[in-house]
């Protein structure tokens, strides 16, 4: 049986003894240890390619880790200096459409936990629901909807391992409101405020993208934008400590009308990401040059 199909199934949690081992193996290869995680997002990890002085490990050679499938997931480690700060970029996330139990999604984070990581900063692609969002946009993750979640796919079902977190955790506060503060003093500094949302990102399962009734009925009940990630980062970010903060790029516009002939695909999601790169680029940066760390 491959690994990941040994993390696939049959697991109902989280296994303290795979997350220590795979921190004790980074461990050894890090000689400094960031506070600061970053996850890429589809066509987004350019900002892994900015790090300086790095050290790159592939999934495949950290214990219980699994590999990136999707197109535009490098499925690496970046160690290494970005906006003067020491950080931990994954270059790659696991998505629960590739099949990957959701303790699985989550896994890093905890991973991320114990190597003394204390803020992430998410990024992804989605598609834009709010009819005021153009393509390009930048969205501030103010607040989110889990549709996988509400489904029963969450990262802490299982055991719970109070080392980590309590077994009901609160959500409320799930996007830290001094780093979102940040991130639009940051957006000003970077000269990109013009395209700065503050919105709530929908998580859908995927793989397929979202009929047009389906998109209807996200935007009545308040969604500014449509994904297939991030939400098992976060909840499991949140219930040990790290604070987050999550930003979207808006890849493409959702179709919320029939008879337009548009159809979204991933070809353009990763266009959108590297037309939008080096402003990305540019807001991480000047986010992690303002951020003060205890
Ligand atoms: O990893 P993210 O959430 O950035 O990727 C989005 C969602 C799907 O994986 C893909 C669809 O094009 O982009
Ligand atoms: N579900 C979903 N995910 C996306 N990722 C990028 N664009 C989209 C989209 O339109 N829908």
């Amino acid at each position: 049986m491959s690994r990941a199909l040994g993390l696939t199934t049959s697991n109902t949690g989280y296994s303290t003894k795979k997350v220590q081992e795979s921190a004790e193996f980074l461990k050894s290869k890090i000689s400094i240890f960031p506070k600061i995680g970053i996850i890429c997002g589809s066509g987004l990890s350019g900002i892994g390619d900015l790090v300086e002085n790095k050290l790159v490990i592939k999934y495949e050679e950290i214990p219980s880790f699994v590999t990136s499938t999707v197109p535009g997931h490098k499925g690496q480690l970046v160690f290494g200096q970005l906006g003067g700060k020491d950080v931990m970029c994954m270059q790659g996330r696991f998505h629960p459409y590739e099949g990957y139990e959701a303790w699985v999604v989550g896994f890093p984070l905890r991973v991320m936990k114990l190597l003394g990581i204390e803020i992430v900063l998410i990024t992804n692609a989605a598609g834009g629901i709010n009819e005021k969002y153009s393509v390009g946009d930048f969205m501030l993750i103010k607040d989110h909807i889990s549709f996988p979640g509400f489904g029963g796919f969450n990262t802490l079902r299982g055991h719970n391992d109070d080392s980590f977190g309590p077994r009901f955790p609160p959500m409320s506060d799930a996007y830290d409101k001094n780093l979102r503060q940040l991130m639009h003093e940051s957006a000003k500094e970077a000269n990109v405020d013009q395209y700065m949302r503050d919105g709530v990102y929908c998580q859908v399962a995927g793989p397929n993208f979202e009929t047009i009734a389906e998109l209807r009925m996200l935007r009545t009940l308040g969604a500014d934008a449509v994904g297939m990630s991030t939400v098992q980062e976060v909840v499991t970010a949140r219930h040990c400590g790290i604070r987050v903060v999550a930003c979207s790029l808006v890849t493409n516009k959702c179709v919320l009308d029939y008879d337009t002939g548009l159809a979204p695909n991933h070809e353009e999601v990763l266009q959108t990401g590297k037309e939008r790169a080096q402003a990305m680029q540019l807001l991480v940066t000047c986010f992690l040059r303002k951020l003060s760390l205890s």
